[in-house]
């Protein structure tokens, strides 16, 4: 399988943070998933893949190219979305259309208004007259007005409500019908993953914890809610992890189809990615 993304080894120093030999592949054709509370790395490893930091060690390749040795020819094939628009704000819409067809080989004017048209966004209204959805917007629309084969995205729904989100959500969709197309995206919000990522990778204090198919993921992992007794009749190798609460506790378990049979006794739920999160960093193992 041919990567548009892929990252091996990446290590990066930062005040009081480290980013600790990071890998992580998105395969052409696919949307990736990076979750991680606040602060864990994501958008250093973003920043990083872009080359907009340096990096200590590492290899980053995009299009199976090295990134830093052909930047702007490969730079001509990702559209990216920061969680700000940093477009000058007294521009317009109409403006950066001029702006950006000096700047991409492959800026199709129709196709940019035609997202415009779309998204409901004013062509001649200044940017800083802009709700921060109409940015977002407008932010995507610039990112995919060149014809872009990878989008990357960095928190492009935080701060959205959930209609916009949805909206942004299907656009994604849309995006990724045609299978050269790739999304790496980073979010706060792992129900938005949930509806679209092919893959999720989680980022903790500059590591990567898992990174697996979605399906996989929540297939694989279970949650036992129960009480302090049963938790005593889980074998401890069969806990990934576990959380003690005022009146009950919730374990997480890995091979959930297996341990069903295990300890039919104990009532075991499905997983979100929330629940995923959760409780690797917030349990007590
Ligand atoms: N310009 C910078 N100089 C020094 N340290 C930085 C800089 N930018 C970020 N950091 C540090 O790097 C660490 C990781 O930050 P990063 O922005 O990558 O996290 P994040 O996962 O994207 O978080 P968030 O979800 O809050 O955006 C943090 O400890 C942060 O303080």
């Amino acid at each position: 399988m041919e990567n548009a993304i892929e990252v091996r080894g990446l290590s990066k120093k930062r005040d009081g943070f480290f980013l600790n030999n990071v890998n992580l592949t998105v395969p052409k054709g696919y949307i990736v998933g990076l979750i991680g509370e606040n602060g864990a790395g994501k958008s250093t490893t973003i920043k990083a893949i872009l080359n907009l930091i340096d990096k200590d060690s590492g290899t980053i390749k995009l299009f199976g190219q090295d990134y830093q040795q052909h930047e702007m020819s490969i730079k001509q094939e990702i559209g990216i979305v920061f969680d700000d628009c940093h477009f000058p704000k007294q521009l317009t819409p109409k403006d950066l259309n001029l702006i950006l067809k000096n700047i991409y080989l492959k800026w199709d004017t129709h196709l940019y208004l035609d997202y415009l048209n779309q998204f409901k966004l004013p062509l001649n209204k200044p940017i800083k007259d802009f709700s921060r959805g109409m940015k977002m917007k407008l932010s995507l629309a610039t990112a995919l007005g060149h014809r872009p084969k990878l989008l990357i995205l960095d928190e492009p729904t935080s701060g959205l409500d959930p209609i916009v989100r949805n909206e942004i959500l299907d656009i994604f969709l849309d995006f990724i019908q045609d299978e050269e197309h790739s999304i790496l995206i980073s979010s706060h919000i792992t129900s938005d993953l949930e509806k679209i990522a092919d893959y999720i990778t989680f980022i903790h204090e500059g590591e990567i914890v898992f990174s697996d198919s979605k399906d996989h993921l929540l297939y694989d992992y279970g949650l036992i809610k129960c009480q302090e007794k049963d938790f005593c009749s889980i074998d401890p190798e069969d806990i990934v992890n576990y959380k003690k609460h005022p009146y009950h506790m919730e374990v997480l378990i890995k091979n959930k189809r297996k341990l069903e049979n295990k300890y039919k006794a104990l009532t075991m739920d499905s997983v979100s990615i929330e629940d995923l999160m959760l409780l690797h960093i917030g349990g007590r193992k």
